[in-house]
């Protein structure tokens, strides 16, 4: 399983843009990454923020459909924000982040799979 977070504020979503590798440059993607053995979805997508945005969220329920990446391999989404006190996001590893409005969504060069997202993200943000 590969866990997703659509960290929400004002309206906006947080999205990052991958540094690497050579197919998925330049393009957007959520935060997160794979779940560790014996770990469960909310706490790799905590551990994954923490490590990518240098940032702490409280993570909330799965939104949108469960995409397939590969046979074997889900993206699934969670609702998340920052959490209190949590320092802003930064790009730690990817090569920058961006606040977007919902009228961004559809234009944003996203990673194939994401844009099977785009109707739960609007609704998110709307
Ligand atoms: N984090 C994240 N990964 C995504 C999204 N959409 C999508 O197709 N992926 C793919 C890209 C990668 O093949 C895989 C997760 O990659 P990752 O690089 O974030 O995961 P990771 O840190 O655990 O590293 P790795 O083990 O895959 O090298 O899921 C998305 O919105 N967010």
């Amino acid at each position: 399983m590969v866990v997703g977070a659509a960290i929400t504020r004002g309206g906006r979503l947080l999205v990052q843009q991958r540094a690497f590798p050579a197919d998925a440059e330049g393009r957007w993607e959520l935060p997160g990454g794979r779940v560790d053995p014996g770990e469960d979805d909310r706490a790799a997508l905590a551990r994954e923020c923490r490590e990518e945005l240098g940032a702490d969220v409280a993570v909330g329920d799965p939104v949108g459909p469960d995409v397939p990446l590969k046979p074997d391999l889900l993206l699934r989404v969670h609702t998340a924000e920052l959490a209190p006190g949590s320092p802003e996001p930064t790009a730690v590893e990817h090569r920058a982040l961006r606040w977007i409005a919902p009228t961004d969504l559809d234009a944003l060069d996203w990673l194939p799979a994401d844009r099977a997202l785009i109707p739960a993200l609007r609704a998110l943000l709307t």
